[in-house]
């Protein structure tokens, strides 16, 4: 015999009863989580729609994070308390693991901001890859031409997160390459709707680095390197990515000043503020467990070698080898289970394909919204095609 179903549930009997096909109902808490199409039965977006059991309504989130594309069928089931993975069916490998955010550190901060309630997609990836680079320092340190430096000798190891900024383009900068350039009023909304990973007031301008800048490099198999001022390196520190941070010093203050002005890109005005900014920022950049790593960018050669020693010494380097899932497409016609930080997927034959069970580890999740959330170890269960197909899935 079956539970006796919760008084909120029978008193909404009507809403919960009355699903689409492409709709998933999931309890976290006091609350009902209903991801899907939720107006029009045609609509394949995974819109999200909560029923707080505890005030007896249904609520509308603001949803954060890069939302995942419209799919026909999903399945969900919570992972802890926190969180809910979203299995896309009949999408691409890197396209099927995703995780709505309920209650998240990240999602109560927001809530806190935001005032109101919070939900944040995050994508989900195999392994954990190798950490992205944040590159912090005084205007004119050299640190644009030490990642230049770097990515030439690397082009394929070593992709830049493109930035967003208020101020005017330099003469030879190019839209989508140097900076995303835009207007204030944009970048604040696009601010305010969650879409940057961190944003700064620098020497007058806004500056910011999108979640989707970050996701490009890293859907492109590279490295991500950032180069932005110390107090984006701090909110990079507190958010959920998980990078390492490396400072850059001029060999004194007259050198960085030089370079400054040697650079001839600033006016003498800006010049003076980026010098007063450097004060702040070089005395910042000694405030403890900020950095990782130190460097001296007196000679660019000797700096440069510093630099790739610190990256290719770093433990985290290199990708987690997990088992190939290359060939992974979670079927139209699946079910999923959880148990003790394990998911099981068991994928129906298809289209010639034979029935599958994946198992989906989930013990070691790292980062999250905002951004990818990492560590996961998906593979085949390697059971006698006979057995497999004895599971009955109706
Ligand atoms: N080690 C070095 N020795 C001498 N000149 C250098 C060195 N490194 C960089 N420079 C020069 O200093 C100037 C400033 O460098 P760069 O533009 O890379 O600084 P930055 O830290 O990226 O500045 P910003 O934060 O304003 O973007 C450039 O003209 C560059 O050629
Ligand atoms: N917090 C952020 N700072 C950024 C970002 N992109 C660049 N920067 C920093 O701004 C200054 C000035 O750059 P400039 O191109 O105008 O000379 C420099 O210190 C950069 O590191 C960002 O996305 N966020």
């Amino acid at each position: 015999m079956g539970e006796e179903a919760p008084e909120y549930l029978l008193d909404n009997f009507d809403e919960f009863s009355l699903l689409k096909g492409n709709q998933t109902s999931n309890i976290v808490g006091k609350k009902i989580y209903v991801v899907g199409g939720c107006e029009d039965g045609e609509d394949n977006s995974l819109s999200i729609k909560i029923f707080d059991s505890s005030t007896r309504e249904w609520l509308i989130p603001t949803v954060l994070g890069v939302k995942p594309t419209p799919c026909k069928l999903h399945s969900a089931v919570p992972v802890n308390e926190d969180r809910i993975l979203v299995l896309k069916s009949n999408t691409a490998t890197d396209d099927c693991l995703w995780f709505l955010e309920v209650d998240t550190r990240f999602v109560k901060e927001q809530k806190k901001i935001l005032g109101t309630e919070v939900v944040a997609w995050s994508k989900g990836v195999q392994g954990t890859g190798p950490k992205p680079v944040v590159i912090s320092g005084p205007s004119g340190v050299g640190k644009g031409t030490l990642i230049s430096k770097l990515m030439k000798e690397f082009p394929s190891t070593f992709g830049f997160s493109v930035s967003h900024t208020t101020r005017a383009p330099r003469e030879k900068e190019v839209h989508g390459v140097h900076y995303y350039f835009t207007e204030r009023s944009k970048m604040e909304n696009d601010i305010r709707e969650g879409k940057f990973l961190e944003s700064a007031s620098v020497h007058g301008n806004l500056y910011g680095t999108s979640i989707e800048a970050v996701e490009a490099v890293t859907d492109s198999g590279k490295r991500c390197i950032l180069d932005i001022d110390v107090q984006g390196a701090r909110s990079v520190r507190t958010s959920s990515l998980e990078a390492i941070f490396i400072f850059i010093c001029p060999p004194s203050f007259e050198e960085l000043e030089k370079r400054l002005r040697a650079r001839g890109t600033e006016t003498e005005e800006q010049v003076q503020k980026r010098l007063r900014n450097a004060r702040a920022e070089l005395d910042q950049g000694k405030s403890a467990g900020l950095f990782d790593h130190v460097l001296v960018n007196d000679d660019l050669e000797r700096c440069c070698e510093e630099l790739k020693k610190i990256l290719s010494l770093d433990s985290d380097a290199d990708p987690v080898a997990y088992p190939t899932t290359e060939d992974t497409r979670i079927t139209d016609f699946h079910a999923v289970s959880a148990r003790d930080k394990k998911i099981l997927i068991h994928c129906g034959a298809e289209q010639g394909m034979p029935p599958t069970i994946y198992e989906l580890d989930v013990s070691s999740l790292k980062g999250g919204a905002p951004g990818r959330t990492r560590g996961l170890n998906m593979h085949p269960i390697n059971l006698p095609t006979d057995v497999l197909t004895g599971i009955n899935m109706d």
